[in-house]
């Protein structure tokens, strides 16, 4: 396919922090092949002193380069900006989805979508009241590698039947040396392991059990504990648990120890015929996987280059749900979202973090 004829989408950013710096970094990346073309068109940071240094030290190539605006309600209403891209804390992602909303845009909102399913339920019934694309950013789904991983375990079955999942993300934050205001430490923005790390070893739980996703897939039962620090988890361990035939999946995370910064393998899933390690710097960001023949044959190992980041796949993936009319997508749909936070509610539920909106 020409260049010119890829869907292109015109994206506005609100946030200009970490995952914000890889976002556009990638939007900008050149790459052979590309499934869209997308052009920068604003950002929008709490000042435009932080978004014009913002800009020039993530996307210095790009000319002309994007808008850049103090604050974020002009992003919502620029009219070159067809999908806001939200990249912050959780505590704000429902009011700054239903602001890009309310101003008739599309939008791309960093994972956790919301602190808790209720959230969801009401930005997804605001989005569909309006008839916009609205996704949850949670790129990792989107790597060809997970498809690939996905099709191995489900279609070749590869291992036979899966009967355990272990996945984990920790990293070493050091909690109590953060400012009392960080995201990783202030429950009013959503702060704790659950919501940040967590959510993607429960993830892959959830990927590599079950083929189906969402309303199609079988609701596991859930057990959780959490350590916490006052109201917030710095380690969570969530055990999903398959009723119909006893498979499960243990999915964990800390704030407290590891993480070495190098490749290593953060899930392994475990079948009547074998088993497969994945590896990666985390779980967020998959590199590859190795699938293991309990029966003796040589181990097969997979890997898909990935230059850049990695975000440009979910990326690409919006802009061809949005050129085809979808309002949502079908790797990352709604009902997903939500079913992911319901489960999110219930390991806090039982575990014992609080956001203050809980009260
Ligand atoms: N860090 C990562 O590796 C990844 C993070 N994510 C998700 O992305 C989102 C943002 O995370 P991350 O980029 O790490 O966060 P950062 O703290 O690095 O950036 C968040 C940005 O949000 C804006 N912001 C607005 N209000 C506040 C506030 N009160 N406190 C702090 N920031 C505020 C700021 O941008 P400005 O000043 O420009 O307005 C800030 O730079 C989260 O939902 C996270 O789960 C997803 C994937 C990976
Ligand atoms: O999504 C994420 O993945 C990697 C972590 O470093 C980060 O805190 C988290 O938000």
């Amino acid at each position: 396919m020409s260049s010119s004829s890829l869907p292109s989408l015109r994206w506005g950013l609100v946030g200009t922090g970490q995952i914000s710096s890889w976002f556009v970094a990638d939007l900008a990346l050149v790459r052979p092949n590309a499934k869209a073309k997308h052009i920068i068109a604003a950002i929008g940071s709490s000042s435009k002193e932080k978004g014009e240094a913002f800009v020039k030290r993530w996307i210095p190539q790009l000319s002309p380069g994007p808008k850049v605006y103090a604050g974020y309600d002009a992003v919502y209403h620029a009219s070159d900006v067809d999908i806001v891209y939200i990249g912050t804390p959780h505590g704000f992602h429902k009011q700054h989805c239903l602001y890009a909303i309310e101003a008739g845009k599309h939008v791309l909102c960093e994972k956790a979508f919301a602190l808790n399913a209720r959230e969801a339920k009401e930005v997804f019934a605001a989005a569909q009241k309006k008839g916009v694309f609205v996704m949850e950013a949670m790129w990792t789904r989107f790597f060809p590698l997970v498809h690939q991983l996905h099709r191995v375990v489900h279609e070749e079955k590869a291992i036979g039947d899966v009967h355990r999942v272990f996945a984990d993300l920790s990293l070493d934050q050091n909690i109590a040396s953060l400012d009392a205001d960080s995201r990783l430490k202030n429950p009013a923005l959503g702060a704790g392991t659950l919501l940040d790390i967590c959510i993607y070893s429960i993830t892959w739980g959830l990927l590599m059990l079950d083929a189906d996703i969402a309303t199609e897939a079988e609701r596991p039962d859930i057990k959780a504990v959490q350590t916490l620090s006052g109201p917030i988890d710095v380690a969570s361990t969530v055990l999903l648990f398959y009723p119909s035939t006893g498979r499960h999946a243990i999915c964990t995370s800390t704030a407290m120890c590891k993480h070495s910064g190098e490749i290593d393998v953060f899930a392994r899933i475990e079948g009547t015929l074998g088993y497969i390690t994945v590896e990666g710097v985390s779980a967020s960001c998959p590199t590859a996987f190795t699938v293991y023949d309990k029966a003796g044959g040589s181990a097969r190992r997979f890997t898909v280059p990935k230059p850049g980041f990695g975000l440009y796949w979910e990326a690409d993936a919006v802009a061809q749900d949005i050129a085809a009319g979808r309002m949502e997508s079908a790797v990352m749909p709604r009902v997903e979202t939500v079913r992911v936070l319901e489960m999110l509610d219930e390991a806090r539920r039982q575990g014992g973090a609080q956001f203050p909106i809980d009260d």
